[in-house]
């Protein structure tokens, strides 16, 4: 597995965003409501197509617009997890849970036992002969949960999956989610208004408006330091500073810039992105800091953990 690299261009929401996740790190991408949040998580889905767009996962190249190629959402094998559970009316809980694996060809036991863990670890195993009408919000996006990861996708996207949570239950599944994404090695995008959700799992952060990436950069970097008014919103500070050296994480803009030089950059001539442009194939982050502490390919997730 490796990394995701992704860019699209759609003219009539005003969005034209990159970005560049890789393997084994999670992307939280945050920004107003209305700016290219969802569009971004349905056009990697592949439900939204993009009038100019390119999506690769590893090698695997899903949607490439200039060769006319775009994969149906179906055969993408990534995790997809919004606010909405979605689970098979028709089948009960363990069933739902079984039918990723079994549908790309796992045993059957194979894939009970996987299903079985899974409910487990979000503890929804009470539950499993039940069918989805009979489920709590929160329990099925627990069962949701379980469901989208059971599948072993090549990336998991997820548009605010915990929205429906308590108090109580949203740590815990973060910690599940956290665990399970720490495991698979594999790229995640994470929708979220949430600051915890960022401090819990979030390696690298990109701030989103008027569907363009204004910020992208490690997360602690861009907390400590954030350079758009909205992250500097989220970490809770009145000002914006910016960073000083190259500290993108995700590719190779290295100047550091204002909210100002951040708009010019992302002006008419529609530059690289600062999670730099989608690659064909596997790359290394040509930003030495980046490669070195936080975007490696392989390297481990790293972000803070909140107390929960
Ligand atoms: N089905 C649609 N048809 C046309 N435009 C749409 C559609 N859905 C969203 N948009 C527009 O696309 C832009 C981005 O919307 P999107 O839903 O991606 O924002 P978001 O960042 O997820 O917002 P929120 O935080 O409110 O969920 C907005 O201007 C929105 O009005």
């Amino acid at each position: 597995m490796s990394g995701l690299r992704f860019r699209a261009v759609v003219p009539e929401r005003g969005y034209d965003a990159e970005l560049a996740v890789e393997a084994g790190r999670t992307l939280a991408l945050v920004g107003p409501n209305g700016a290219g949040k969802s569009t971004t998580v349905d056009l990697i889905a592949g439900l939204l197509r993009a009038a100019e767009g390119y999506l690769a996962v590893g090698d695997t190249v899903l949607v490439d617009s200039a060769r006319g190629r775009f994969t149906p959402p179906h055969e993408r094998r990534l995790a997809v997890l919004g606010q909405e559970p979605l689970l098979f009316p028709h089948l009960r809980v363990q069933a739902n849970v079984e039918f990723g694996p079994r549908s790309q060809g796992r045993s059957r036991e194979e894939a009970r036992r996987r299903a079985t863990h899974l409910l487990e670890e979000v503890d929804a195993a009470r539950f499993s002969r039940r069918f989805p009408a009979q489920l709590s919000g929160g329990q099925a996006a627990r069962v949701a949960l379980a469901r989208a990861l059971a599948s072993q996708p090549r990336a998991v996207l997820l548009d605010e999956p915990f929205a429906a949570l308590d108090v109580h239950a949203a740590p815990q599944m973060r910690r599940v989610l956290g665990a399970e994404l720490r495991r698979s090695s594999v790229p995640a995008v994470l929708v979220t208004h949430d600051l915890l959700d960022v401090l819990a799992l979030a390696d690298d952060l990109a701030v989103i408006e008027n569907g363009r990436i204004v910020e992208c950069a490690p997360t602690a970097e861009v907390l400590r330091a954030p350079s758009s008014a909205f992250a500097a919103g989220l970490a809770g500070v009145n000002h914006v500073r910016g960073r000083t050296e190259g500290e993108t994480c995700c590719g190779p803009n290295r100047v550091s810039r204002s909210v100002a030089s951040a708009t010019k950059r992302w002006g008419p001539t529609r530059r690289p992105s600062p999670c730099g442009p989608p690659r064909p194939s596997r790359s290394t982050p040509s930003h030495p800091r980046a490669a070195r502490e936080t975007c490696g390919r392989g390297s481990s997730r790293t972000s803070p953990t909140v107390g929960e």
